[in-house]
């Protein structure tokens, strides 16, 4: 009996057809089995590059192109395309197997011949080429082929290899951006993660390739399974994870573990199938947590779809830091009385007067937050020995003294009237559970963990017993958005050697994803492990158009011009819940929220939740962590409002604190740019944000 197979790239473009072509492509391929059986009719494709292409008729207008393999049954469906795009798109293509990875690559034959003479004669001029660091006999190893190697020896720079990753075979490609950016052979190898290493690969059996290469091809098993995978096209990652992926998933641990990537690399993803392994592989009950309600709501939801059996809820708990500190606290001492942000400056402002230290009010908080909590000093003389990493104005020990006279005042007024602060409550959970024998946990999994405290980490640290697999998290510290740099070493975990890196996106396309990546060019971004981390080598195989940055005269112009392109994204017959637009404060997203009620578009303000169906949504920066959007506008990216001058530390009161946040804001730029899928469109009025000014 035929099978039948799905290119992973087709499901994207299917989410993007008209619906009746789908409810077509659906019609014919959930009829492949038994019409294969009785003689479907498939097209040969004249002038073919590889002959085992073909075409299935969907309709009149329509073709599908169907990978046929000489032996075996397993037909590939890879493209749905109007007839003679169809055609085109197979004459150019061929099929291989990666003798790597032993997984099918197409390739994009006629790109890669017509631009190789013109880059032979570039490189004849140039003093050296890209890889001249690495051997034939590595590249072959790592599965890179004789016409790809050709390719790659005529290359002089990595842009050139950016502007081929349209038409080389995936994973070359990916191989060889890892070896530009500097990764030696050996590393690029272990990255492959290729568990079918030391088996002969027989480089002309595609059915075999076919079968293995279930990161890039969905088997389908009959009409049923093919409507389901179609009707949820987007949600793939739930079976089909990249080996490495998995592998990272589902290794064991002799201690804390911790997987990086960059924006899109599936981190959410493994941190969700890491749950579901240790609920079910594991030996006890499973926290999942992370800094906000918002993102602990889409953890939640990303488990449900993961929990086919409906038990994962027994084993597994979703809850973010701060409620689980809270709880903790609550059991032992009722609920806190909590001071806000407002009584906690007037407390600082009141002390600082009354002692008539020479700091601002928001000097002594911060010193309380980063020195006195990050490093749980308890006394003076504590406070003097004490390592001010990260603050950049230098206290002499007679500052330093008065420095601690302040806080101790703050302290004791905290203590005397009954009065708690998230962290106080946090540090408190913390002396809690360091002293219960019974934790309440056995496995601790954490996404978006770049963003914890100090006082958060050893929350957690403290809430399950140490021992293999007790730790995972996610981290990304590009992303950070919300911390400053916390050492893992300080906190207790340690990661060395259980630390693996994503470099695929699967979400953004490589032009947003380039242009995102150039908001942090030249940025020191540390890896919470006394280095620096780099993002280079993150990228997607996905292309799109290269976003639009536009600029107005007046918010009122520039508003307006949000308003039509969410208009016309909605003509173009993107659904109102696959748009979202984003702005740094909460005043530019009323503006935005109004201005788009204005023009009856359905909209909703997130808050704390989740994307609705049938409103486009519209939230600030920071609650746009943990969504993704096909189409993204990213407004009020303008002088003065970003950064936002109320999230900058003065520079002449600690120019270090001043820096961090600096850079933190142009994270966050980045962190809302890169939730973008498809369309990125920015905005700014009057002058742009400098952080845009850098890019040109
Ligand atoms: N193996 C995979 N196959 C297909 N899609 C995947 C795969 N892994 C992840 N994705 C998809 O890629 C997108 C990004 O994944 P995810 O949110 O896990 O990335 P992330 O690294 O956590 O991103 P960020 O750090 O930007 O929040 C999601 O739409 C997810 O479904």
């Amino acid at each position: 009996m035929a099978r039948l197979a799905i290119d992973r790239d087709f499901l994207r473009d299917f989410a993007d057809l008209e619906k009746t072509v789908q409810d077509r492509v659906t019609e014919v391929f959930a009829k492949f089995e038994s019409a294969r059986h009785t003689g479907i009719h498939l097209e040969k494709i004249t002038r073919a590059r590889d002959d085992r292409f073909r075409t299935i008729r969907i309709d009149q207008f329509w073709r599908g192109v169907v990978l046929a393999p000489e032996s075996g049954d397993t037909y590939t469906l890879l493209k749905v395309l109007p007839h003679d795009d169809a055609y085109a798109w197979a004459q150019r293509r061929t099929a291989t197997v990666n003798t790597a990875t032993g997984r099918i690559e197409i390739r994009d034959v006629e790109a890669i011949d017509a631009s190789l003479p013109f880059l032979e004669q570039t490189a004849k001029k140039a003093p050296k080429r890209l890889f001249d660091h690495v051997s034939d006999a590595d590249l072959r190893r790592l599965g890179v082929d004789g016409q790809t190697l050709a390719f790659a020896r005529a290359l002089t720079d990595e842009v050139q290899l950016r502007s081929a990753e349209g038409f080389l075979p995936p994973v070359q490609c990916q191989v060889l951006t890892a070896l530009a950016a500097g990764y030696s052979p050996e590393e690029v190898w272990a990255e492959l993660g290729s568990d079918i290493m030391g088996e002969q690969i027989d480089p002309d059996d595609l059915d075999a390739a076919v079968q293995r290469s279930s990161d890039r091809v969905v088997l389908v098993d009959g009409p049923e399974e093919l409507m389901a995978v179609l009707a949820h096209p987007f949600a793939l990652w739930r079976v089909y994870l990249h080996p490495v992926q998995r592998t990272v998933a589902e290794a064991r641990y002799g201690g804390p573990a911790r997987v990086t990537g960059g924006p899109g690399t599936g981190k959410t993803v493994v941190v969700l199938h890491r749950a579901r392994h240790l609920a079910t592989h594991g030996e006890g009950k499973v926290l999942v947590t992370t800094f906000t309600s918002t993102l602990a709501e889409s953890l939640k939801a990303g488990l449900k779809l993961l929990d086919e059996s409906g038990k994962l809820a027994d084993r597994v708990e979703v809850a973010h830091v701060d409620q689980l500190a809270h709880r903790i606290f609550r059991e032992a001492h009722g609920a806190p009385a909590l001071l806000n942000d407002a009584r906690e400056r007037e407390l600082w402002t009141t002390i600082a007067h009354d002692l008539d230290v020479p700091f601002t009010p928001s000097f002594l908080a911060e010193e309380w937050r980063r020195v006195v909590l990050a490093q749980q000093v308890r006394t003076a003389q504590d406070y003097l020995a004490a390592k001010r990493t990260g603050r950049g104005r230098a206290l002499g020990s007679r500052q330093r003294a008065q420095a601690w006279q302040a806080i101790w005042e703050f302290e004791t007024a905290l203590r005397e009237q009954g009065l708690w602060t998230h962290e106080t409550v946090c540090v408190e959970a913390t002396r809690l559970l360091s002293e219960r024998t019974d934790k309440p946990y056995r496995h601790i999994v954490v996404d978006e963990a770049q963003d914890l405290s100090p006082e958060k980490w050893r929350l957690l640290r403290a809430a399950a017993p140490e021992g293999p697999d007790d730790l995972f998290f996610a981290a990304d510290t590009h992303q950070r958005i919300y911390q400053h740099r916390v050492s893992l070493r300080d906190v207790g975990v340690n990661v060395t050697g259980r630390s693996t890196r994503l470099r695929t996106n699967y979400r953004t396309t490589a032009e947003i994803l380039a242009w995102s990546l150039g908001l942090l060019h030249g940025e020191r971004i540390d890896d919470m492990d006394g280095g620096l981390d780099s993002i280079a080598g993150c990228r997607s195989e996905l292309h799109g158009p290269p976003p639009t940055v536009q600029g107005f005269k007046s918010r009122e112009d520039e508003l307006r011009n949000v308003v039509e392109t969410v208009r016309e994204w909605l003509k173009t017959g993107v659904a109102p819940e696959e748009i979202g637009v984003a702005a740094r404060s909460r005043r530019l997203v009323d503006e935005v929220v109004t201005a788009l009620e204005a023009e009856s578009v359905p909209v909703h303000a997130l808050a704390g939740g989740l994307p609705v169906e049938g409103s486009v949504s519209v939230g600030t920066m920071h609650r746009m962590k943990g969504l993704e959007f096909r189409c993204l506008a990213v407004t009020g990216v303008s002088e003065g409002q970003l950064p936002s001058p109320n999230a900058i530390t003065p520079a002449d009161e600690d120019e270090a604190s001043h820096r961090a946040d600096l850079q933190r804001e142009r994270c966050l730029l980045f962190v809302a740019c890169t939730r973008a899928r498809e369309c990125l469109h920015v905005t700014w009025s009057r002058e742009p944000s400098p952080f845009l000014a850098a890019l040109s």
